[in-house]
């Protein structure tokens, strides 16, 4: 059983209550409001600009090159991959560059971003990762899940693509084998249960912000 197993059993309700939130059933059998969709969406914007700056914070907690290249690596891919694929998304969506800059972050938004760059400015590599795991590793579970289930015209069917893809699977995977690689390096035993409780909570805030979305007034 990987690290990430691990905390998952450790953490099975809080990690069910995000994978397999209302919002994501709602998602997959297409019945999801649009105005939940595109709040999450705006929201979503705001909280990639923070992720990015988490992983620039795990360049700065590395102690060695091939860490530093890691977090490096998953800089670039969220500040020239990830963002602009977002913004297009959004303008599908009805939703302008103008309105994504303009809008305040939600407090689910704030609590998420910044209880992860908190315990991670307190804590080491590991803990920032383990506190960054649910978001990159839940959403390839979750897109692993739905994709099977839909067809092409479902409504919800590119972000259900994007995230059951190969390629986005892929980088899931890498993740969890990098998460594997650090709790060998930095985990005594001792250290798992408050690992896993931070990994139960970084579950329970992907589970308000899922939340956020469905409280969403058009
Ligand atoms: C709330 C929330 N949680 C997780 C993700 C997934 N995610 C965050 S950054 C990134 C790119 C990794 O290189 C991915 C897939 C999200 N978008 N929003």
């Amino acid at each position: 059983m990987d690290i990430f197993e691990r905390f998952k059993t450790a953490a099975r309700a809080d990690w069910d209550s995000y994978v397999d939130h209302a919002f994501v059933r709602q998602m997959a059998d297409g019945t999801l409001p649009q105005p939940a969709f595109r709040e999450y969406l705006v929201q979503d914007y705001l909280f990639l600009i923070q992720f990015a700056r988490a992983n620039a914070l795990a360049i700065y907690k590395s102690r060695t090159l091939a860490d530093m290249r890691k977090a490096q690596s998953a800089v670039s891919a969220i500040l020239d991959v990830e963002m602009d694929l977002h913004v297009r998304l959004c303008a599908r969506w009805g939703i302008s560059a103008q309105e994504l800059e303009a809008t305040p972050e939600h407090a689910a938004t704030v609590a998420y971003t910044r209880f992860v760059l908190d315990r991670g400015a307190a804590g080491d590599l590991l803990e920032l990762n383990v506190a960054l795991s649910p978001c990159v590793i839940g959403y390839a579970e979750i897109g692993r899940t739905l994709l099977p289930k839909i067809s092409p015209d479902h409504p919800y069917a590119e972000w259900i693509g994007e995230y059951g893809g190969d390629a986005y699977q892929e980088i899931a995977a890498n993740a969890r084998a990098y998460l594997d690689d650090l709790a060998r390096r930095f985990m005594p035993a001792n250290r798992f249960d408050e690992l896993a409780s931070l990994f139960a909570a970084a579950s329970r805030l992907e589970a308000d912000f899922w939340q956020m979305g469905l409280d969403a007034k058009d």
